[in-house]
This record gives structure tokens, sequence and C-alpha cells, in this order.
């Protein structure tokens, strides 16, 4: 299969054509996040989340990904802290994945790539009412990103990978709730990367603040093989798509500076 040799990612069809155009354009996401090259900034305060799990109401298929979202109509789940000025309101998560584990994740590091990675997605809710608002801001998104590895199961993404199945189509939703999102958060979030960025896709606004965590997670094969199982295509589609490489390759830093919290 592709996955046999690491060299065919070249080979990867992206599942959306690259705009030739791109708004701004010099602070595109994701990037490569080079070590050596991040420079330590005292600056930086530790990571505050503050999550409802009675906030989380259900989880879809949107034909990129597959969306838990929150109620974000009060300040009931938040992120602030880090390199954040605001108190921002979790709005939804997310993951982007491979059709194999040799690759799938949107950063990298030092060119490495991780099978799969998670975005956790916050609007700041001190200078927006709403989401949509702040979408086309410079300070309006947060967005944690933290990298999956392949190992020992997670308890916590269990209850999540036993609702995959239900949403195999495109648009298709089902109620999910009381979910923490804080257990997908490796032990220690006060090590991270964080820089100026963009949404990943389409339309690749320029309104993120990245918190890229340097912690991992790990989730067990079988877990991640679940992703794979669902669909980018309807339901009544003839030709089903297997929903897999949904990320974006990484983009030019154009002068960006990639801080750290940690030395
Ligand atoms: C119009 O608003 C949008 C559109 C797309 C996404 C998804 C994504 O592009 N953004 C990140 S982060 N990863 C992605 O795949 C979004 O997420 C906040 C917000
Ligand atoms: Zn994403």
């Amino acid at each position: 299969t592709a996955c046999s040799s690491k060299f065919v990612l070249s080979q990867v069809h992206p599942m959306w054509q690259e705009p030739l155009a791109i708004p701004g354009g010099d602070r595109q996401s994701p990037i490569d996040i080079v070590e050596r090259k991040s420079v330590f900034d005292s600056k930086l305060k530790p990571l505050v989340t503050n999550y409802d799990p009675k906030t989380c109401q259900q989880i879809w298929n949107n034909g990129y990904s597959f969306l838990v979202e929150y109620d974000d109509t009060t300040d009931k789940s938040t992120l602030k802290g880090g390199p954040l000025q605001d108190q921002f309101r979790l709005c939804q998560f997310h993951f982007h994945w491979g059709e194999c584990n040799s690759w799938g994740s949107e950063h990298t590091v030092d060119r490495r790539l991780f099978p799969a990675e998670l975005h956790l997605v916050h609007w700041n809710a001190d200078k927006y009412n709403l989401f949509e608002e702040a979408v086309v801001e410079d300070n309006g998104l947060a967005v944690i990103g933290v990298f999956l590895k392949i190992g020992k199961r997670h308890e916590g993404l269990q209850k999540l990978v036993d609702a995959l199945p239900v949403i195999r189509h495109k648009d298709s939703v089902v109620e999910f709730t009381k979910f923490d999102p804080a257990c997908l958060l490796p032990p220690n979030i006060d090590d991270y990367w964080t820089y100026h960025g963009s949404l990943t896709t389409p339309p690749l606004t320029e309104a993120v603040t990245w918190i890229v965590m340097k912690q991992h997670i790990e989730v067990s094969h079988d877990q991640l093989a679940v992703f794979r199982s669902l669909l980018f295509t309807a339901a009544e589609e003839e030709v089903q798509k297997s929903m897999v490489n949904n990320f974006r390759g990484t983009q030019p830093l154009r002068g960006r500076t990639v801080r750290s919290s940690f030395t």
C-alpha cells in the first residue's frame, strides 16, 4: 500500500485545491517547528484551561474531519494565559490524520511527522461576541495543537471512538455529551511552542494564535484505525472515499519567530 515506503507522502493528493492567492499569505499554517530556532520567552505564562464537560453537545462529520462541538454561548469552557492577553471560549475540537501511521499531523517538529494531530479551537470572547466575528480577526482564535502517537490505548478517547461509526458519512451528526476535552491534553501543558498563523483549510484566514504542545498523547493503533473508517462522502454518493490524509502540508515561515515556553 502507499504506506509501505515513507517517501510516498509526496503522492498524497490533498483533499482540496490550494488557492493561487491567499489573503495576506505570510502567516499561513501549519509550519515545521525547528526546535533549535524557536526562541525561549520567559514572559510566556502557564496555560489555564477551564473546561466544563456539560457544555459538550454533539459530534459530527463535516466532510473534512469530525468535530466535537461545545456550547460557547457562556464562559463555561475557557482558555487563558500562555501567550494570550484575553479569555477565549472553547467552541470545538477535531483531528487530522493519515492513511497510515507514517504521516497525518499538520505541524511537524524538525520535519518529524506524527500519525495525527488534535486541534482544540477557541475564540476571543473578550473582544468579540461570536465565533464567526472572531474568525476573521488577527487576535480572534487560539488553537491548541496536540500530537498523537501510536502506543497504549487512550481510555478517555474511547467514548469518542465508539461514536464514530454512527457519523460515518459527511453531514451525519449525533448527540455527544459530558466529554471533558482536558483528558486529551498531555500531562504537562506548560511546555509549548507558540506562533501566529492561520486556519489550515479554506478560508485559511490568518486569525490563529497557535499553541502547539511539546508533549504528545498516545492512542492505540486500533483507536486511530476507527478514525480512518470515516468517509469524506455523503451516504447517497456512489463512490465512497475514506476520510484519511485530511491534513495540509507545511507552509513557508515568512520570517515569523516561533517562541517556546521552555528552555
Ligand atoms: C470558517 O471557520 C473555520 C473554517 C475551517 C476550520 C477548520 C480548520 O481549517 N481550522 C483549523 S485550526 N483546522 C482546520 O482544519 C475552522 O477551525 C477553526 C474554522
Ligand atoms: Zn485543524
